[in-house]
């Protein structure tokens, strides 16, 4: 095996952050060699800052890390950086660390719609790494360069679009409705009175996000740039009282005429194969596109991990009365919609020589 590559988590007692030392526990490819919060954890040790919501115990390696403030200096030798900062702050400490020549990979929103820089959802559009060259030029760098993965949401709803749009050309409209998990919102995030026995049908700039970040995805690199795909979206997403797992219904409209079939639509998800499988990254999964044969699947409680978080779940592939056909799917919000896609898009820059 190659050596290990160290690696810096900035937002590392966050939601996001937690996820990313999870993950990170058992990565064959990169080790955490320091972690960064805000002012209110720097200082102390890990498990002192932290306030730990995952599923398995603060990995032995990290626990009595001190946390460091959020700067360069302290992520000296640490060739990859991995962003769950809030986006409060996210913005200009990630270019600070670009500045400083690190492979920074952002899960947070502010640069993601920067023409120069690329939106990366791992088992869609891995392809647009080819823009790093372009930013390398304007930004003036040599070894570092600023990758964004997409909001939870829209990661889930390309994951599944991809297949389509290769095997059926453009996809001309979509509508879909989300049902995400509280866990979307960070820690504590929504307050439990608020969410407790309800639906919240407001989460603020979520549907914009998801109607501009799907075209960028969906779009093709050509010479120095993203042109990005035909396809309108209308997105109304809804908070519901779930952990973890966004659920969305999707409507599509192919631009092709006669439709697919359904037969055809289910073949297509089944046989797809990304980019990151081909290449054997570690967090690659089996099988991308997970299709639910029973009527009532997928549903967040019971197949959120399926795929260990890293594939999207759909089913209920049916006819629409209005667009061509619809479905529901769901995506695990802090792996393939957050965390795991970051180290699945760090996995694939480093196969492709760019770390
Ligand atoms: N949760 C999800 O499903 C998804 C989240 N994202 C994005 O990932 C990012 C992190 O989200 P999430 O983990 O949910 O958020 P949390 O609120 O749970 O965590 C935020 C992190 O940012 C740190 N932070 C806050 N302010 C500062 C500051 N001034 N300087 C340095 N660090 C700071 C916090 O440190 P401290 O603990 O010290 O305050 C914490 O580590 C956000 O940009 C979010 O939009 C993207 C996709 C999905």
């Amino acid at each position: 095996m190659s050596e290990q590559i160290g690696v810096g988590i900035l937002g590392a007692t966050g939601t996001v952050g937690q996820r990313f030392i999870q993950l990170l526990e058992t990565h064959p490819l990169f080790y955490v060699k320091a972690i960064g919060a805000s002012s209110r954890s720097a200082g102390k040790e890990y498990h002192e800052a932290v306030n730990w919501k995952m599923t398995t115990l603060i990995p032995d390696s990290v626990a009595k890390m001190i946390v460091h403030p959020c700067e360069p200096e302290y992520f000296e030798g640490c060739k990859v950086i991995f962003s769950g900062l809030d986006s409060s702050v996210a913005g200009e400490t990630e270019l600070a660390f670009l500045e400083a020549e690190f492979a920074v990979f952002s899960n947070a929103k502010n640069h993601r719609m920067n023409p120069l820089v690329p939106l990366i959802v791992p088992i869609v559009n891995p392809e647009h790494f080819d823009l790093i060259k372009q930013q390398r030029v304007e930004f003036k760098k040599s070894k570092g360069f600023l990758v964004t993965n997409a909001n939870c949401s829209t990661t889930g709803l390309v994951s599944a679009l991809k297949p389509l749009q290769d095997a059926f050309g453009p996809l001309s409209k979509v509508v879909v409705t989300t049902m995400q998990a509280i866990s979307g919102a960070g820690y504590p995030g929504v307050p439990s009175l608020d969410i407790l026995g309800n639906v919240v049908p407001y989460i603020s700039g979520e549907e914009e996000k998801m109607e501009e970040e799907a075209a960028k995805i969906l779009g093709t690199f050509s010479t120095n740039h993203i042109v990005d795909a035909p396809l309108a979206v209308s997105a109304s997403c809804n908070r519901v009282a779930v952990i973890d797992g966004h659920t969305e219904s999707v409507f599509v409209e192919f631009a092709r005429k006669p439709a697919p079939s359904l037969e055809e639509i289910t073949k297509v998800f089944e046989n797809y194969v990304s980019e990151a499988q081909k290449l054997n990254c570690y967090s690659a999964p089996n099988k991308c596109v997970v299709v639910c044969k029973q009527p009532d699947r997928p549903q967040p409680r019971l197949d959120a991990l399926l795929e260990d978080g890293h594939g999207v779940l759909v089913g209920g592939i049916r006819k629409c009365n209005i667009f061509d056909f619809k479905f529901t799917l769901l995506v695990h919000n802090t792996i393939l919609g957050a965390a795991g896609s970051a180290i699945m898009n760090a996995e694939i820059a480093v196969k492709k020589g760019l770390v």
